[in-house]
């Protein structure tokens, strides 16, 4: 009996310890998160870091926090299977209240799949591709996909995209007689430059320069264009995959690795000085997408001097993020002596950047790669496909639509450009001061083949950040150099950082299977190299663009080339005529 009452005893009291831890442990949560909620937030996360590492080691993801908010629901799984509580702040949240810190970081994440897509920015376009020159109803664009339209009709969907696009006139045009015709219009096809551009302002161009005249001359129609045989020889033969957000994913994790492995010393700095200075960047290399800038952040980050965490996107995407958040992502590369760069091949053009970058430091050099045009055009379309997304029904079905939207793009651009008035201004400048910066970066709104035609136009966004920079700040790279003699454009640029020579010739040697260079820093370690996916020009599959597309478009470039030229006299490049 009395052992009965005994164990009585001890059940009733280990309850109402029990109670009391559980209050205790309540209470000291409401606590805790009272007065140090972000304390509680940062338990969390370090738990959830554990079970990346756990989880993912082998894998490329190990990017911060952009990995942080990508494995959010397999944690809590996680978490759940193993009896463990998943903060409060991690459990799934109804909408609408303040986005926890690894949300913001999903937030970045989402930004910075769409930010590889270049280019592209979906906002309120419905994308319309154009099939034998014409472009597709809505319905035919869900039968293209396999989505059946309810009775058979349009009319619904038509509806949708009429709204997509009233919304997007709005925003190129104010005028409301223009707005109701291209609200009359919309649906049955694409908006021609003539309404992606017109002011209402605009006379007939009686202005026009005599070099300008020949790009009005009668077009062959794209049929003609495309009964002409392609041209058998083209320098790009290939067997690996275009780059995709994984391969840049890992090449980032790969730099990262390889930084932990350097000493932790640097030589001089450039300026003698050996002071640590901020975590902020030297110099930006601000584009442009395909013209090799990975082959630049690669080759650059294995001198002993530079260092750079890869994109950024800061000043064009992240910028609201604030100034600390930019010197965070620098800090771990930060040394006395130290050249920290940010590499975001599109921030030449965003007609933001060159303020922000100015305000932020006067004296920041700026490095552009560009390339053939054409070549460009065609690098994009496999960039593009291998990156997917809703926006790749844009381009064409295939090559040859592709280049089909390509040349009406440059069709359309050429005459908006021809009805600029001029007043003495040669054609970048009027395209720069007339559309680019009153209309907000324009080109990165319209269609995918429309903005990889004119973000091709190097001359426009050149003589922009020259508003800004003096030109001895800036440096023209012809990134095509990259792939026969990096050593040679990276010699120069080491010249033009004030950096001590340490790329040098004798270190390259040629990766057997894509062809490209790669740097070999020590003969006792792997060469630097970029991943095999890095080059499209390697793919089997690749297309020829077709000889007439070619010199169409050579001619739509050669007076924003010649422009190019007249700032960079001695700019080696070949395909400035
Ligand atoms: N060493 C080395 N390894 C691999 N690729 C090299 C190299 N040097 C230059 N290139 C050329 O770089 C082109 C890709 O340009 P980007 O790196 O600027 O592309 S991206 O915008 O960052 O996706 C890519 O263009 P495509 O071949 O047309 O894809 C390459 O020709």
């Amino acid at each position: 009996m009395g052992d009965f009452f005994n164990n009585i005893f001890w059940v009733v009291l280990g309850g109402v310890l029990f109670f009391f831890y559980e209050n205790i442990q309540i209470d000291r949560r409401a606590e805790l998160e009272a007065a140090h909620g972000y304390h509680v937030q940062r338990a969390g996360i370090a738990s959830f870091q554990d079970y990346i590492q756990k989880q993912e080691q082998d894998k490329d993801l190990a990017q911060g926090d952009f990995v942080l908010q990508d494995r959010l629901s397999d944690w809590r799984t996680w978490m759940k299977n193993k009896d463990e509580n998943v903060p409060h702040e991690f459990a799934q949240q109804p909408a609408e209240r303040q986005l926890t810190p690894i949300e913001e970081a999903q937030a970045r994440l989402r930004e910075l799949e769409e930010s590889v897509q270049k280019e592209e920015e979906p906002e309120a376009r419905t994308p319309v591709p154009i099939v034998d020159g014409k472009p597709l109803s809505m319905k035919e664009i869900l039968d293209r996909q396999g989505i059946e339209v309810e009775g058979g009709k349009d009319e619904p969907l038509i509806q949708v995209q009429k709204e997509a696009e009233t919304k997007e006139a709005a925003w190129w045009d104010h005028s409301d007689d223009k707005k109701a015709t291209q609200e009359a219009t919309a649906g049955e096809k694409l908006p021609s430059m003539d309404e992606l551009f017109a002011t209402g302002t605009k006379e007939d161009d009686t202005n026009q320069e005599e070099g300008e005249a020949a790009v009005e001359e009668e077009k062959p129609s794209l049929d003609d264009l495309f009964s002409q045989p392609a041209p058998q020889n083209t320098e790009e033969t290939s067997d690996s995959k275009p780059a995709s957000l994984e391969s840049q994913q890992k090449e980032i994790k790969e730099e990262t690795a390889q930084e932990a492995s350097r000493p932790q010393s640097a030589p001089t700095s450039i300026s003698g000085e050996e002071a640590m200075d901020e975590p902020l960047p030297k110099f930006l290399i601000i584009g442009s997408t395909k013209c090799s800038t990975s082959a630049l952040l690669r080759f650059l980050n294995a001198h002993p001097q530079l260092r750079s965490p890869g994109e950024t996107y800061f000043f064009n995407k992240h910028y609201d993020e604030g100034i600390d958040y930019y010197k965070s992502l620098f800090e771990k590369f930060n040394r006395p002596g130290m050249v920290l760069f940010d590499k975001t091949p599109t921030y030449y053009t965003c007609v933001e950047c060159p303020k922000r970058v100015k305000e932020l430091n006067p004296e920041m050099k700026i490095i552009m790669s560009v390339c053939d045009p054409v070549h460009r055009i065609v690098s994009r379309y496999y960039h593009a496909k291998d990156i997917g997304g809703p926006r790749v029904l844009e381009l064409g079905e295939n090559f040859e639509d592709y280049q089909k939207n390509i040349i009406l793009a440059e069709r359309n651009a050429t005459e908006e450009f021809n009805s600029l008035e001029l007043n003495g201004r040669d054609r970048t400048t009027a395209v720069l001061e007339d559309l680019f910066i009153p209309r907000k970066s324009p080109f990165k709104k319209a269609t995918l083949p429309f903005s990889i035609t004119l973000n091709s136009a190097y001359a426009i966004y050149m003589q922009y950040w020259l508003r800004y920079f003096p030109k001895e700040q800036l440096y023209l790279v012809n990134g095509n150099r990259m792939s026969g003699e990096p050593f040679n454009v990276l010699e120069e640029i080491e010249e033009f950082l004030g950096v001590e020579k340490f790329l040098l010739k004798e270190k390259f040697v040629t990766n057997e299977k894509t062809g490209f260079y790669c740097f070999e820093k020590d003969p006792g370690l792997e060469p630097i190299c970029l991943s095999d996916d890095k080059s499209r020009s390697k793919l089997e599959e690749a297309g020829t663009i077709v000889d007439a597309v070619a010199q169409e478009l050579e001619k739509f470039y050669a007076p924003f080339n010649s422009d190019l030229r007249k700032i960079w006299p001695d700019f080696d490049a070949p395909w400035i005529k």
